[in-house]
Parts: structure tokens; C-alpha cells; sequence
């Protein structure tokens, strides 16, 4: 459908026009996009330009002009249009919301209030410490008892998990007599998540009384004294988004959450490391622990050799592709940061032709599904013994 309101805008259906299919009417529920209606339809200008002209999208508008180059206009029908002479379109409730979150690429503090508000209502508590899973380590969630379990596809406007190992759910209940809440799956850049979004339920998590963040991750060993299954326990990091400049807190600044310009030295809480040190002993894994520098890149893609040996002089320990726009929202915002890297497989910064020197996601998945055990007794550990302190 070609056609153009009484604004003078034209609206299409042809696959090369923004959200062509928005408009399409299911009976369902009514949405309105006036105030998005530039993003929703072509300007006028676009389709009335030259034959040929690129509109927005960089594609020509070719197929909706007459031989003699003029634009063919077809009136839109009165029944599309509401009581402002604007298209309204017709989507579900869900339809809606996917949109509205495939959208939004920054949160207000107002909606990410409303997210704790529903969470914290659902669940009847304020938790007090956060964790994020890493890949093959959502059984951290299932050490929470009296659990309460929300879907990510049911939290008004949160984005959904799609990577494998990341089950998309936010479990909330206690743990060792804390108030929990745990993201059995988060967010990664590479998922086509700006860093805001992906480090948005760190926020929500702030809302809901949240202090302390644990944050976990699947990483590759680059410290050659690294093993597979060994635990590198977060001091400092290395953003390389940010070297890129890319930052989750890319854009206005709310002073309700935090500085414009925060610090980032001390970011990892130095008492949780050293408690954390402590428990390694008395699990009988103090060989199987290490303190270093985590490094997180945009992936997917697993790194090359050169980025590896730049990394390795940089005095980057372990590589992975999260946590650290995480711990920067959770800084900004004052929590407490206790972090730690599962190495799931090494990085070899030599060439070689052998296949078992590429890391592959199967084996990240497989190593950490052995290893969850032990993370989860570090984690309950500590979590018990900030119980003691509360
Ligand atoms: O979510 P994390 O950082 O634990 O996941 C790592 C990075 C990639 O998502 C994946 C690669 O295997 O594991
Ligand atoms: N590189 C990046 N991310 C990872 C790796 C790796 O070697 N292992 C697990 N996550």
C-alpha cells in the first residue's frame, strides 16, 4: 500500500519503507505511533524525490514513482486514519512490547522503576545482593531457595536472553538468609544489544535495594599459568569497547543514578576478593584461584592470535565478552562489585594448525557445567559471609 495522510506524509508497504509491517490490523489492540512517526513511515520528501534518489535507508524509492517521475499517491482510507488524521495500526499487547524493547536503546529512570516495581511487588522482597550468571553457570540461580521466577519475555520491557547457556530467566528468593535475585542469562553486545541495554538490569537490580553486584563469566585463559576450570578472581579490568568508544553510560547522564564522570579505580571490591581468597582455601582450590585483569571484547567472534599477544602485553589475564559495561553501571550507581572469571578454555597466543587450540562455545558450556559446583560454593560462601555482616 502506498498512501499519504492529511500531514502530507506517505506511507507504504513496500519492504524498502521503515516498519512496513506495523501497520498491519489484527483487531487486537490499537497503538498509536504519532509521536514515533517519523521513524514509522518515509517523509514525503523521500518517496516525492527523484526517480532513483536513496531515501533514508540508503535504497531507492523507484517502485512508487509513475513513468513520468511523479509519485504515486494513493489516498489512505479513512479507516486507518484517527480523530488527528493519523495512521493508526493495530498490534497485540506482545507485539507491542517487542516493539517497544527492540526500540529502546536507552532506559528512563522512570521505566526502569517501573521494571523493580514489578519485580520487587511479584516477588514480595527487596533483594540485597545481584548476580549475573555467566555462560553454563545458571545453577548459581538454583541455589536460591523459596525462588521466585520471572521469565524475561514477562518483565515489562526487558530484553530477552538469546545465547545458548543463558536461560532468560531472573530467579529471586534467598540465599544463605539473603535476599537474592540472580539473571540466569544476561546481555551481550553481540546479541545487537546496545551496552545501556545490556547492562540495564544492573540498574533495575539498584532500584529493586540491591548493593552488592557478583557478576560472573565463561572466559578464555590468556596468563599462561591459567588451567581450564580455574577461577580468576576479578581485580581490574581492561574495557576495550570503551577504547572504542563505546560506554553504557554513552549519553545523557542521570545524576539519579550516579556522576557524569565516575572514577572506576577500586572498582572490585578489595574485602570480597580477599574473603574470596580465603574460601578458596577452605574449598582446597587455592591452587585452582587467581587474581587478575578480565578483558572484555565485542564478539562473537573469538579473538585472533594478534589480539590475544596485544592483549597478553597489555596485562590482560583472561578474555570474554561481557561483565565489564556491567560493573561500570553498577560503579556509577555505588554498588559493591565481587567478580570472577571461570577460564573455560586457554588461549594460545602461538599459531598453530591444530583444531583443539580454537576455543569453541560447546566446549566453554561443557567445561563450565563441570565447574559449576565449585562456583557455587565460592558463591554461597561469600554470600554467607556478608550475612554475617548485615
Ligand atoms: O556471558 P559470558 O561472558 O559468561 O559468556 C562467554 C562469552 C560468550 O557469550 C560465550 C562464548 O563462548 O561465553
Ligand atoms: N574468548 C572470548 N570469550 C570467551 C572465551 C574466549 O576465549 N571463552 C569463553 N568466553
Amino acid at each position: 500500500m502506498t498512501g499519504y495522510n492529511s500531514k502530507g506524509d506517505v506511507a507504504t508497504g513496500n519492504g524498502n519503507h521503515k516498519n512496513s509491517a506495523k501497520g498491519q490490523a489484527n483487531g487486537k489492540k490499537t497503538a498509536e505511533y504519532a509521536d514515533r512517526e517519523s521513524d514509522a513511515m518515509c517523509s514525503r520528501d523521500c518517496c516525492a524525490g527523484k526517480s532513483g534518489s536513496p531515501n533514508k535507508s540508503g535504497n531507492a524509492c523507484a517502485e512508487n514513482k509513475q513513468s513520468d517521475g511523479n509519485p504515486v499517491v494513493v489516498p489512505t482510507p479513512q479507516s486507518l486514519l484517527n480523530s488527528d488524521n493519523r495512521i493508526q495500526c493495530y498490534l497485540t499487547p506482545e507485539e507491542f512490547r517487542a516493539l517497544r524493547v527492540m526500540n529502546e536503546d536507552t532506559y528512563p529512570y522512570e521505566v526502569i522503576q517501573e521494571i523493580a516495581d514489578f519485580i520487587v511487588k511479584g516477588s514480595g522482597m527487596r533483594p540485597k545482593i545481584g548476580i549475573i550468571c555467566g555462560t553454563g553457570l545458571g545453577s548459581l540461580a538454583d541455589l536460591i531457595q523459596d525462588a521466585k521466577v520471572f521469565e524475561y519475555e514477562k518483565i515489562p520491557n526487558f530484553p530477552v536472553s538469546t545465547v545458548e547457556g543463558h536461560a532468560g530467566k531472573l530467579v529471586v528468593g534467598t540465599l544463605e538468609g539473603v535476599n537474592v535475585m540472580a539473571m540466569q542469562g544476561r546481555f551481550h553486545f553481540y546479541e545487537g544489544y546496545p551496552l545501556a541495554k545490556c547492562s540495564m538490569p544492573v540498574r533495575v537490580m539498584k532500584l529493586c535495594g540491591v548493593e552488592y553486584l557478583f557478576a560472573t563469566n565463561a572466559a578464555g585463559g590468556i596468563n599462561p599459568k591459567f588451567a581450564v576450570g580455574d577461577i580468576m578472581l576479578m581485580h581490574d579490568h581492561v574495557n576495550m569497547l570503551g577504547f572504542a568508544g563505546n560506554s553504557p553510560l554513552q549519553g545523557p547522564n542521570d545524576p539519579r543514578f550516579g556522576p557524569r564522570f565516575p572514577a572506576l579505580v577500586n572498582s572490585y571490591n578489595r574485602d570480597l576478593i580477599n574473603k574470596a581468597i580465603e574460601i578458596g582455601k577452605a574449598m582446597g582450590i587455592e591452587s585452582n584461584i587467581h587474581v587478575g585483569v578480565y578483558s572484555c571484547l565485542g564478539g562473537p567472534t573469538y579473538e585472533t592470535i594478534a589480539e590475544l599477544k596485544a592483549l597478553r602485553m597489555m596485562g590482560v589475564d583472561a578474555v570474554g565478552m561481557s561483565t565489564v559495561h556491567e560493573v561500570i553501571t553498577a560503579r556509577h550507581c555505588d554498588m559493591k562489585v565481587f567478580a570472577f572469571s571461570l577460564i573455560t578454555n586457554k588461549c594460545s597466543i602461538e599459531y598453530s594448525d591444530k583444531k583443539d587450540d580454537e576455543a569453541n562455545h560447546e566446549e566453554v558450556m561443557a567445561v563450565a557445567k563441570i565447574r559449576q559446583k565449585a562456583c557455587c560454593e565460592l558463591v554461597s560462601r561469600l554470600i554467607a559471609d556478608i550475612q554475617k555482616t548485615m
